[in-house]
């Protein structure tokens, strides 16, 4: 049947079926209607109508990154507590990484994404721990249905996997900055959550996907809702739209300046502030039009790192105990990718 990706022999065989790239089957077949296969019928239906609000104007939290390392620091600092409490998702702008650079790794990822089939097929790894892994969806062994996305996977901390490092992105410098002013905006030493993360020897993954245009973009859905499994997500895409965050009960589709950052904040950071910066849920929606390419950069602790909430933020005697078990950030990314993508059920495995 047209269109179909996982026949029903590849699934009874052991090991992972054998799914063409989102990119391959919208080309090559003139597609005119979304799959079975790929059709969302949960409760992360797509229906764009139910309660999202089209475009910001959204109230959005912007955090100037520049003012952070200046001696407007402690406004910012606040204005990041905020984000986190009550988004757990903001914009950076003003962060020094020149647009050209940015502009240079999309163009990079479109060439990745348009090599012929068989290319990319040789880097299409098996499992979370790979290095370099690129596919459809998230763990297609696992889904009943599947997303309207191709992705390149890239572990870039504490080991480089690319050919080359791109000079002038440092994004990583970036992030770390962000992250002492959160750790001041929990009342926290501004290294200490640096340090519970180690932070030298981090976890970070570089991530790249690809929206093809869809037919029928109401019925199929780039990502279901989920929360990032790391600290902090810092996402930048081809002026194409469609990610929506959850907010007080609505999808808020984000639209952001050029050259900003869009940051999720992640469980591991709910983890460690014990629950008061809950992790942002988001999803992405695909359009008919225009494909979409973004970039996640992943930031997480060292995969040995065993994430519980920070002791300053806990409190058992008060009324205020640990509300989430230690785990190793290993273990937590295995679980995740072990499962389907669904909202927060790793995190709530680990709610004491
Ligand atoms: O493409 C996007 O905007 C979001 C991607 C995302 O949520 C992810 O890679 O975890
Ligand atoms: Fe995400």
């Amino acid at each position: 049947m047209a269109g179909r990706r996982v026949t029903a022999s590849s699934v009874a065989h052991q090991g992972p079926p054998q799914v063409v790239s989102m990119k391959k089957l919208t080309e090559s077949s003139g597609l005119t209607f979304v799959p079975p296969t790929h059709i969302f019928t949960t409760d992360g239906s797509v229906s764009t109508t139910d309660g999202s609000v089209p475009e910001s104007p959204s109230g959005i939290p912007v955090i100037n990154f520049s003012s952070l390392t200046s001696s407007q620091r402690s406004v910012e600092v606040e204005k990041l507590a905020q984000a986190c409490r009550d988004w757990g998702f903001f914009l950076v702008v003003n962060h020094g990484i020149e647009e050209n650079i940015v502009d240079g790794m999309l163009d990079g990822v479109r060439q990745f994404f348009n090599l012929a089939e068989e290319e990319k097929q040789q880097f299409e790894g098996k499992h979370v721990l790979d290095p370099i892994r690129c596919g459809t969806s998230f763990n297609v062994s696992v889904e009943k249905c599947f997303f309207w996305r191709d992705y390149l996977k890239v572990f870039v901390h504490p080991h480089f996997h690319f050919p080359h490092i791109p000079s002038g992105f440092r994004v990583r410098e970036v992030a770390r900055v962000v992250l002492t002013g959160i750790s001041e905006s929990l009342g926290l030493e501004p290294n200490c959550l640096e340090e519970a993360l180690d932070y030298d020897a981090a976890f970070q993954i570089f991530i790249a996907n690809l929206y093809p245009p869809c037919p029928q973009p109401e019925l199929a859905l780039g990502m279901p809702p989920h929360s990032d499994h790391g600290c902090l997500t810092f996402l930048i895409q081809n002026g194409i739209q469609g990610l929506q965050v959850l907010h007080n009960g609505n999808w808020v589709t984000v639209s952001a300046p050029q050259n900003a950052f869009l940051v999720n904040t992640g469980d591991q950071l709910e983890i460690m502030s014990n629950g008061r910066y809950k992790s942002n849920v988001h999803r992405v929606v695909v359009n008919s039009k225009a494909t979409r390419i973004s970039i996640a950069v992943a930031h997480g602790p060292s995969l040995e790192t065993v994430v519980q909430p920070a002791a300053e933020l806990v409190d058992a005697e008060n009324g205020n105990p640990a509300g989430y078990k230690p785990m190793q950030y290993k273990e937590y990314l295995q679980l995740q990718q072990s499962n389907q993508l669904d909202g927060k059920s790793c995190l709530d495995r680990i709610r004491v």
